[in-house]
C-alpha cells in the first residue's frame, strides 16, 4: 500500500507502527541522504570548497585516518605529494588547508593566532601551556614557565647534565665489556659480515647482552634523567635502571604511534584516565610497566604538588626536592597566573608537557648526530679539531678534570654548526603545525611551483583565505627545501659555516634562531624543529646546553673516558625519518642506531 503521510503526527503514528526491518532501512536511507549532502556541501558550498586538493580528501576524514594510522604515519608524504600535483595552498580535510611555502612562516606563526583544538586535543593536556588553545590564555601560562627555563636558570644546572652523562658512560663501559666477554668466549661483534658472532636473527635485547647498544634509546632514557632532575629535582633513572629504561622507551613509542587514531577518536583518552584512576598494580596487569610507570609520574607529581601547596614536602622523603625548588614552585609562586591556574589538575599537565617535550626530542637529535658523526670520520675529525683547539677547557680546567661549560662549548662555530644540522635533518617534530587564521580574510601572493610561466619561472599567486580558517605548515617541508639546503639529505655542517647571516657560534643560539639579535637570523630562521613564533619551545636553552655539552663530552677531545664508537650494522635508512609518529620515527622494523663500544 502507498504511503500517504498528511503531518507529522500521521508520520509519528506510522513510524511506531512500522517494523524493526522497516525502521533500520529508514535509519540506513537517512543516513545515506546526510552523507550525500554533506558531501555536496563539503564539495561545492563549503568555505574552502575553491581550493585544490583530492576530492575525497575534501569530502572525508577517513582519508586522512587511512595515511595516519593505517599506513600509518605517512599522511605527510601523501601532502606532499599533493603540494607536488595541485600548489603551495591546498585542502588537506574537510576543514583544513595545508601551506607549503617558507615565506610563510613568519605569515602564520608570529601573529597571535589560535591553535587548533582539534589539532591537539590528541596531547591529552588541554590545560597545559602548549595544549592551550587560545593565544591570549597561552601567553600568561607560558610567563609562568619561562622563568624556570630561561638562559640564566639553565646556565646553573650544568651538574646536572653532568651528572647523568657519567651513568651514560657506565653504560657505555658495561656495553664494552659485555663485548670484550662475548668476545673471549670465541664471539665475534663488528662489523665482519659473514660469519659475524652476532646473528640477525637476535633481538636487540640479546644484541645488548654481548656489548650492542642502541643509542636512541640509551639518548632518550639520559634526556629523561636529565630533564626530570632538572624539573622534579630528582633524576627518573632510567639510564641506571636498565630494565626501566627499556620498559618506559618502550611505552613512549607505543603512545606516539596511536597518537595519530587518538587524534581522530579522542575518546582514546578516556582509557588513560581510567588507568590513572586504577591502583597502581592493576595498570602494570593491564597495561604493562611502561604504562605504570607513566601513570607513577603522574600520581608523584600530584603529590609533589600537593606536598608544595601544603608546605609539608620535607616531611615526605619521595616528596622532598633534593637539590633545588622544582617547576612546582616556579608555577605556584608565579605572578603571571592568577591563583586559579595554580590548580593541582592544571599544574600537573605542565609538569608532564615538560618531560614529554623534553625527552625523545632531544634524543633523536643526539641519535641522528651519533650517526653522521661516526658515518662521516672527516666531519668528526674537524669536530674534535675545533674543540681542541678553541680554548674551551683551559690546561687548570683540564688539570682539576673539569668539564667544558655550555656558555664557553656554544662559541664552537663547527659544534654549533654541527647541531644545527642535526637539529634540520633529524626531525624530532614532525606533526602539522595548526593554526586558526583570525576572523578576516587572510591574503598573500606565493610562488606556485606547480606551475611555470613561458620561462619556466614559478607562477606568482594570490590566496585569500577564509575567516576561522584552520591551516599547518610541516617543518619537513621546509629543512628539505633545496632552494633554501641544497643537497638537503646530506648532513652537512659546513653550509651553516657558509652562512653569512652567522647564524651559528656567535653566541646565543636562541637569539639567533627567534631573531633577537640582529642580523643573526639567515639560516636559522628555516629551522622549525622548536616550532615557530609565539608556541616556540619554551625548553630551547635547556635543549640547547644538552645538545652542545653532550655532544662535547661524548666527542670531544677533552674528555676523559677514553672510550670510542663504532656503527654497528646501522645505515642511513636505520635514523632516518619516514613515519611521522609526532617526532619523526625510521623505518618500521628497525633495530635503530646501533654501536659498539671500544
Ligand atoms: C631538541 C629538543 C627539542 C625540540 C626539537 C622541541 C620541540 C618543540 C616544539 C616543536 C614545540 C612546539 C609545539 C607546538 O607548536 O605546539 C615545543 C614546545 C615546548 N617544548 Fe620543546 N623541544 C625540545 C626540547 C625541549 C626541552 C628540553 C623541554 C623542557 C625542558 C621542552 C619543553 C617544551 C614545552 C613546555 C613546550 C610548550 C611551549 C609552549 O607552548 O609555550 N622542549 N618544543
Amino acid at each position: 500500500m502507498p504511503l500517504s503521510l498528511r503531518s507529522p503526527t500521521d508520520l509519528l503514528h506510522h513510524l511506531r507502527s512500522a517494523s524493526t526491518s522497516t525502521l533500520l532501512a529508514y535509519a540506513a536511507l537517512l543516513l545515506l541522504a546526510y552523507t550525500i549532502s554533506l558531501a555536496v556541501y563539503r564539495l561545492y558550498f563549503h568555505p574552502l570548497s575553491q581550493f585544490p586538493g583530492p576530492k575525497l580528501a575534501a569530502v572525508t576524514w577517513w582519508y586522512e585516518f587511512y595515511y595516519d594510522a593505517i599506513k600509518p604515519g605517512l599522511y605527510w608524504r601523501e601532502v606532499e605529494r599533493m603540494h607536488r600535483e595541485y600548489g603551495p595552498v591546498i585542502r588537506i580535510s574537510p576543514h583544513e588547508l595545508h601551506l607549503n611555502s617558507p615565506y610563510l612562516w613568519d605569515t602564520i606563526y608570529a601573529p597571535k593566532n589560535d591553535k587548533w583544538g582539534w589539532g591537539i586535543a590528541a596531547l591529552g593536556l588541554p590545560d597545559s601551556a602548549v595544549g592551550t588553545v587560545s593565544h591570549d590564555l597561552h601567553r600568561k601560562r607560558r610567563a609562568a614557565l619561562s622563568p624556570f627555563l630561561s638562559r640564566r636558570a639553565v646556565e646553573k644546572f650544568g651538574h646536572v647534565i653532568y651528572g647523568n652523562f657519567e651513568e651514560f658512560v657506565g653504560r657505555l663501559r658495561e656495553a664494552r665489556d659485555a663485548r670484550v666477554r662475548f668476545e673471549e668466549r670465541g664471539g665475534v661483534v663488528g662489523k665482519t659480515g659473514e660469519g659475524d658472532g652476532v646473528d640477525e636473527n637476535y633481538g636487540l635485547d640479546e644484541e645488548e647482552t654481548k656489548g650492542v647498544v642502541e643509542m636512541g634509546r640509551l639518548w632518550h632514557c639520559l634526556a629523561v634523567d636529565v630533564v626530570t632532575e632538572y624539573a622534579f629535582a630528582r633524576s627518573y633513572g632510567l639510564v641506571r635502571n636498565r630494565d626501566a629504561g627499556k620498559q618506559w622507551h618502550g611505552m613512549l613509542q607505543k603512545v606516539m604511534q596511536n597518537g595519530h587514531t587518538i587524534k581522530h577518536f579522542p575518546i582514546f583518552l578516556r582509557v588513560r584516565d581510567i588507568l590513572t584512576a586504577l591502583p597502581l598494580a592493576w595498570v602494570e596487569r593491564v597495561a604493562g610497566e611502561g604504562m605504570a610507570m607513566a601513570v607513577r609520574l603522574q600520581h608523584n607529581m600530584r603529590a609533589q604538588i600537593e606536598a608544595i601547596k601544603a608546605g609539608r614536602e620535607e616531611e615526605v622523603d619521595a616528596l622532598r626536592y633534593k637539590t633545588h625548588p622544582t617547576i612546582f614552585h616556579e608555577l605556584l609562586q608565579s605572578k603571571s597566573i592568577p591563583e586559579a591556574e595554580k590548580r593541582t589538575e592544571r599544574i600537573w599537565q605542565d609538569g608532564q608537557s615538560v618531560v614529554v617535550g623534553g625527552s625523545e626530542t632531544v634524543a633523536k637529535v643526539l641519535t641522528h648526530i651519533t650517526f653522521h658523526l661516526l658515518e662521516k670520520p672527516d666531519v668528526l675529525a674537524r669536530l674534535r679539531r675545533e674543540l681542541e683547539e678553541g680554548g674551551f677547557m683551559t690546561q687548570e680546567m683540564k688539570e682539576r678534570r673539569e668539564k667544558p661549560r655550555w656558555q664557553d662549548l656554544e662559541r664552537c662555530r663547527y659544534l654549533a654548526a654541527v647541531v644545527m644540522e642535526g637539529l634540520r635533518v633529524s626531525m624530532p617534530a614532525v606533526q602539522r603545525m595548526n593554526r586558526v587564521l583570525p576572523h578576516t580574510e587572510r591574503v598573500f601572493t606565493i610562488p606556485d611551483h606547480a606551475r611555470r610561466d613561458a620561462d619556466g619561472r614559478p607562477v606568482m599567486r594570490e590566496y585569500r583565505i577564509p575567516p576561522g580558517t584552520p591551516v599547518s605548515m610541516s617543518p619537513q617541508f621546509l629543512h628539505f627545501d633545496e632552494t633554501i639546503f641544497p643537497e638537503p639529505y646530506e648532513f652537512r655542517p659546513e653550509r651553516w659555516l657558509e652562512d653569512t647571516g652567522g647564524s651559528v657560534g656567535g653566541g646565543d643560539p636562541v637569539a639567533a634562531m627567534t631573531g633577537g639579535e640582529k642580523g643573526k637570523r639567515s639560516l636559522a630562521k628555516y629551522i622549525a624543529s622548536f616550532g615557530y613564533g609565539t608556541r616556540i619551545c619554551v625548553g630551547m636553552n635547556l635543549a640547547y646546553a644538552e645538545l652542545h655539552t653532550l655532544v662535547a663530552l661524548l666527542f670531544g677531545p677533552n674528555t676523559d673516558h677514553g672510550l670510542q664508537l663504532e656503527l654497528y650494522k646501522t645505515s642511513i635508512e636505520d635514523v632516518e625519518f619516514v613515519h611521522d609518529f609526532i617526532v619523526g620515527t625510521p623505518r618500521l622494523g628497525t633495530k635503530g642506531c646501533r654501536v659498539i663500544v671500544r
